[in-house]
């Protein structure tokens, strides 16, 4: 199993290298995983698409994971770390972004000691709760997540449950923290930055 200082990853027989991907709800963290894939070549692992996939499958969980994801509470890590596994697994890459996980404590240490596996770094949208708000209302993707009600509950799990896991992060010196405030493409070229230095 690695140390939180080392990062080089031995996983199911290979070495990867994994990104954490963390910011508010609506804070743009997969918008911005989007472009960072087509530019570095990474595979993007979002957590909240993985789960949202397991509820459509049919899966003995889908209906607790969907009850969750309506409330906007954490699901517990166990499944949500079986996912991630199964994508990491199953993907011909050695470079993730793991969007939107870990989530909360909870999360974050069941993962450690799971997989062993200790993110290089974690990339932090930082962005306002009221413009966070204005981009979700306006999503339009259907989400059932996506309304006011479900939105302030987000929040709330934001600020006391994952708030705390990036705090843990950037004690360790692994936080890169972006301004997720401004237009996409602004955001863009700082996030650009940050992984150019990856890939040095
Ligand atoms: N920098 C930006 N400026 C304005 N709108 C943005 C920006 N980044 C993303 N958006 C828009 O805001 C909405 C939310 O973005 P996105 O889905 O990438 O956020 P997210 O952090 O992945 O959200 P969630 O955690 O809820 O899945 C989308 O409609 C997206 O097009
Ligand atoms: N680690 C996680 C990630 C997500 N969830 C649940 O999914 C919802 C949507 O997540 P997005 O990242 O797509 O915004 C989130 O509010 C949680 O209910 C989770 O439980 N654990």
């Amino acid at each position: 199993m690695g140390s939180v200082t080392d990062t080089t990853n031995q996983y199911a027989g290979k070495k990867i290298t994994v990104i954490f991907v963390l910011g508010g709800p609506g804070s743009g963290k997969g918008t911005q995983c989007a472009n960072i894939v087509e530019h570095f070549g990474y595979t993007h692992l979002s957590a909240g698409d993985l789960l949202r996939a397991e509820i459509k499958s049919g899966s003995e969980n889908g209906t607790m994971i969907q009850n969750m994801i309506k409330e906007g509470k954490i699901v517990p890590a166990a499944v949500t770390i079986k996912l991630l596994q199964k994508a990491i697994q199953g993907s011909g890459n050695d470079k993730f972004l793991i969007d939107g996980f870990p989530r909360n404590e909870e999360n974050r240490a069941a993962f450690e000691s799971i997989t062993g596996i200790v993110p290089e770094l974690v990339l932090f949208f930082d962005c306002s709760e009221e413009e966070m708000e204005k981009r979700l209302l306006s999503r339009n993707e259907g989400r059932e997540d996506d309304n006011i009600e479900t939105i302030r509950k987000r929040f709330k799990v934001y600020m006391e449950s994952s708030l705390p896991v990036i705090h843990y992060y950037s004690n360790l010196g692994k936080v890169r923290k972006i301004d997720a405030g401004k237009p996409v493409d602004a955001v863009f070229e700082d996030v650009k930055a940050v992984f150019q230095k990856v890939a040095a």
